[in-house]
């Protein structure tokens, strides 16, 4: 059976080995992105020099247990590097991110990265994005609506809850989960989620990440832009 937990760990350690002294550092969100963290700071304990900027509340929390000095988002103009998780990707980089809900933070950090390092376990790499839901985060006001545009482009589309009741973002949002079946163009799917009023973000990431490390087994493998 494979040990996810330790592939998660390889990638961790490997993204790592990329950061240097003075870089500023986008640290995601996700069990990966913790396992990358907790890695950091160890690093900054043995006199790395960076700073980080977190995707989330949780992350910042971890990251300020772990010593790791941070800057707010506001503060930046721009990012070195930023290693995050991701649901599932594609040979070619593509990504679908937000299982765990931070999206909007993460898609922000990702766009201001010169390089954005993903990592993931071994069941994360598909030929085609879709058999994990894109999440979709959408003001209130305009779920019904955003649902039935949904509907529109042959998906269906269901509220993300917890414990019975709908999940709210950090951002004050809702996400719908959608189900596209597999993905034949995810470049053109973003657009068309980009277009509809009341969609804040979605969690298909073209053409941002630059690296994904996948721990496989023992070992890991790198995926750079072809
Ligand atoms: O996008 C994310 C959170 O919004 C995570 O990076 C993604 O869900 C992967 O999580 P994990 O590393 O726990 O598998």
């Amino acid at each position: 059976m494979k040990d996810l937990k330790n592939e998660k760990i390889l990638a961790a350690k490997e993204a790592v080995k990329y950061l240097s002294t003075g870089q500023i550092v986008g640290l995601g969100s996700g069990s990966s992105a913790y396992i990358a963290i907790a890695e950091i700071g160890e690093l900054v304990k043995n006199g790395l020099d960076i700073k980080g900027v977190p995707t989330s509340e949780k992350t910042r929390e971890l990251a300020e247990s772990l010593n790791i000095p941070l800057l707010k988002i506001e503060d930046v103009d721009s990012i070195d590097i930023t290693i995050d998780g991701a649901d599932e990707f594609t040979a070619d980089l593509q990504l679908i991110k937000g299982g765990g809900s931070f999206l909007l933070k993460e898609k922000v950090v990702a766009s201001l990265s010169k390089q954005e390092i993903i990592i993931t376990d071994s069941t994360k790499k598909v030929e085609f994005l879709g058999k994990f839901t894109v999440p979709v985060e959408v003001i209130p006001y305009a779920q019904n609506y955003v649902l039935a545009q949904i509907k529109k482009l042959n998906g269906t589309g269901k509220i993300r809850e917890v414990d019975g009741k709908p999940l709210i973002t950090e951002q004050g949002n809702v996400l719908i989960d959608g189900d596209f079946g597999l993905i034949q163009d995810p470049a053109g799917l973003a657009d068309q989620l980009t277009r509809i009023v009341g969609v804040v973000e979605h969690g298909l990431f073209i053409n941002i990440a630059t690296r994904v490390i996948m721990g496989v087994g023992d070992s890991t493998e790198s995926f750079t832009k072809l």
